[in-house]
């Protein structure tokens, strides 16, 4: 997407092919920079750190960092190091595994000589299937979006409630949830997002908002309390979120306090929708609720916040009292019966087994959980 009439990835290759460089997201939205990345231990800190974040892209920047390991030491030794190390990072978003199992299993049948340009060449591939992906899963979203507002007698607004960021900066590009939204907005279906600021680290706040104003989109800030009120009140049209990783059975794993959201979208009559590639399936899982490992971040995200003072200064508060403990849990699991239906690059099936199966028959372990 463009930023400032520039079109961004979040993620590619410098010019001497083989550092790569990410979008800083820890930085926004009051800057927007640049960090060049040159070995398999940056990109670790990247992606612990949330310099890049959002499921597809942590796959993906995952990818490039089994290359850097590679270019460093393409033994088997430092593979199956670099594989724990990489997938150490972050728990709970599938992408990552899936990402780091399909450049290892490529690459380890090669010879050490062969396997950088084989890991490069495989992590640009999953770069580019990702944005074609997204682009496919907006297309279907359209069609969502369409379908609502005309059925409500084409409002003069149709009002979209979503949570944390599933947009391109969450993506290599185009995003999940956001992606029908942009190509609404693109297509002149007057769409007005409200957009929940997603405490602890504000997502929502910083980066969902600085894409959607980038992009001239309508929305509103929103603390994070404020959307059941709203639905009560008939002013959500539709819910839809990303995911970090959905089961085979269509649970979907997202944001902490998505499963709130949903709860709220049943008991008003408001349509949930989740957004996903199918590089957040996660085939070997059936429920969600207890197998699905909770990132468990600082409680520091809790206890402080960072923020730009009138005079430009980026600063960071305590808003707790001196002494009071927090807990900072990262993600929830909303169960599939409060799902309306899981929109992917292949279309959109019901959050269900059968409906994942006739979506991707396919996909490998499925069979093993009928
Ligand atoms: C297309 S992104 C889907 C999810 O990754 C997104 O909704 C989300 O929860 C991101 O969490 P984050 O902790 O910022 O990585």
């Amino acid at each position: 997407m463009k930023v400032d009439g520039q079109h961004y990835r979040t993620i590619w290759l410098a010019e001497d092919g083989w550092r790569v460089v990410i979008i800083d997201q820890t930085k926004l939205p009051h800057s927007f920079g640049t960090v060049v990345l040159e070995s398999e231990v940056q990109v670790a800190h990247a992606i612990a750190s949330m310099q890049v974040r959002g499921a597809p892209l942590i796959g993906a920047t995952g990818a490039f960092g089994l290359a850097l390991a590679l270019r460093a030491d393409p033994s088997d030794a430092a593979l199956a190091g670099a594989y724990e190390r990489l997938l150490a990072t972050r728990p709970t978003a599938v992408n990552l595994r899936w990402a780091l199992n399909d450049v290892r299993a490529r690459v380890a049948v090669l010879k050490p000589g062969e396997r950088t340009a084989a890991a490069y060449r495989r992590a640009a591939e999953i770069c580019d299937d990702d944005v074609a992906v997204c682009r496919a899963i907006g297309e279907h979203g359209l069609a969502v979006f369409h379908r609502i507002w005309e059925r409500k007698g084409r409002p003069e607004r149709l009002n979209v409630l979503t949570h944390c960021n599933a947009g391109w900066l969450a993506t290599v590009d185009w995003g999940t949830a956001l992606a029908p939204i942009y190509m609404a907005h693109d297509g002149g279906l007057p769409v007005h997002v409200w957009v929940d600021e997603t405490r602890p680290r504000n997502q929502g706040a910083s980066i969902t908002a600085f894409e959607l104003g980038r992009h001239g989109v309508a929305h509103t800030v929103i603390a994070d309390n404020v959307g059941g009120h709203l639905m009560q009140h008939g002013l959500v049209d539709l819910v839809i979120v990303g995911t970090d990783r959905t089961t085979a059975s269509g649970d979907v794993c997202n944001k902490i306090g998505t499963y709130l959201k949903a709860l709220a979208a049943h008991d008003n009559g408001v349509p949930f929708y989740v957004a996903l590639p199918h590089t957040t399936i996660d085939w070997t899982l059936a429920d969600g609720i207890g197998t699905i490992e909770i990132e468990r971040r600082d409680p520091r995200e809790v206890s402080h916040i960072t923020g730009r003072t009138a005079d430009g200064r980026i600063e960071t508060v305590a808003i707790l009292p001196e002494g009071s403990p927090a807990a900072n849990w990262a993600f929830d699991v909303t169960p599939a019966r409060y799902v309306t239906g899981l929109i992917t690059e292949r279309g959109i099936c019901p959050a269900s087994r059968d409906g994942l199966a006739g979506l991707y028959p396919d996909a490998p372990l499925l069979r093993a959980l009928r």
